[in-house]
């Protein structure tokens, strides 16, 4: 007689995160309105937007603590509020507002949180990955705000975590702290554990997220790899020179097709195929009219313009 074959766990099948329709009002109004995505297990999504986007409102149903009013969230196969209790255990959040004991010691903090785990990271290799071996002793409500944000992402990683929520994680620290946290949190990802990260960093999300998905007025305007979003291709010439120049005279030297902008005072970008006679012709015109040209290069779209294209918003407006 042969055996059946073992059966597979859906749940353990499952993507690390799937929503599907998100819709979460506050009276009448519709803070997330029929939001989609799927994060991989194993891989790192920023969720991008301006102020008041949605981003905080997802996340938190995601993590469950609220309830979708439509649509359907899965965090690792199971349902974040119906199945919270069986959840927790395996996905890390890191809350805003720490959720540290003010008057605890670093150390004990960690490792009380540990001691709640089955397998925990060791809190001792946590807190020097993270930088905070010379606070282990020190009490949390003396820590400086990066200094907290650190530790909480220790609280929320020292249970391994299949799934890790962070909200702004980086946000009030030092280049040197964001960097050790960008680092650990891609030793994570090569460990199989999913992050999904809201930022307002753009260079953050450059250098983390396998997936991008940026968000407006609770819609999803744009959702893809980074290379998806920009497109490979080398689409303008960017340099700096004196401000005010007139680019519609730039232009009428150039074969019909481009555009040009002032993007901030004195820097300039034309838009349009950069070849190496656009780019000899831009330049002697400077030189015609007699303006210096600095900073000349050849440059593709960066995730800001995709940004700025989609939300009519620099990112921290
Ligand atoms: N409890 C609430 N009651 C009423 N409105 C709310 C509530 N929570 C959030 N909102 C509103 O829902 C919208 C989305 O808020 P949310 O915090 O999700 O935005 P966000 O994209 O995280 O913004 P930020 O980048 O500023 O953190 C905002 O207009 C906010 O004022």
């Amino acid at each position: 007689m042969t055996s059946a074959p073992p059966r597979q766990d859906p749940a353990s099948a499952a993507p690390a995160l799937e929503i599907t329709g998100l819709v979460r009002r506050f009276g009448d109004f519709v803070a997330v309105d029929g939001i989609d995505l799927t994060l991989p297990r194993g891989k790192i999504l920023a969720l991008l937007g301006p102020n008041g986007a949605g981003k905080t409102t997802t996340v938190e149903i995601c993590e469950g603590f609220a309830r979708p009013d439509a649509g359907h969230v899965r965090v690792l196969g199971l349902d974040p509020w119906r199945d919270s209790a069986a959840l927790r255990p395996r996905m890390g959040v890191m809350l805003q507002a720490g959720g540290a004991h003010a008057s605890a010691k670093v150390g004990e903090m960690l490792a009380l949180i540990a001691a709640c785990s089955a397998n925990p990271l060791s809190p001792k290799w946590l807190l020097k990955t993270l930088g905070l071996s010379e606070v282990t002793n020190t009490a949390v409500r003396r820590l400086s705000g990066g200094q907290a944000q650190r530790l909480s992402l220790a609280m929320a990683l020292v249970g391994r975590p299949e799934i890790l929520f962070l909200d702004e994680p980086t946000a009030g620290m030092d280049p040197q702290a964001r960097h050790l946290v960008w680092d650990l949190l891609k030793a994570a990802r090569q460990d199989g554990v999913a992050v999904l990260l809201t930022t307002h960093l753009l260079d953050e999300a450059e250098l983390l997220a396998d997936h991008v998905v940026i968000v407006d007025n609770g819609r999803v305007v744009a959702s893809g790899s980074l290379a998806e979003l920009i497109g490979g291709e080398s689409d303008h010439l960017a340099f700096s020179a004196i401000s005010g120049l007139n680019l519609d005279l730039v232009l009428t030297a150039l074969p019909h097709g481009y555009s040009a902008a002032e993007r901030e005072p004195g820097h300039y970008r034309i838009y349009g195929d950069i070849t190496p006679t656009a780019m000899a012709t831009v330049t002697a015109w400077c030189a015609q009219v007699g303006v210096l040209v600095t900073d000349l290069r050849v440059g593709q779209r960066s995730l800001d313009d995709v940004y700025l294209e989609l939300t009519g918003r620099k990112i921290r407006a």
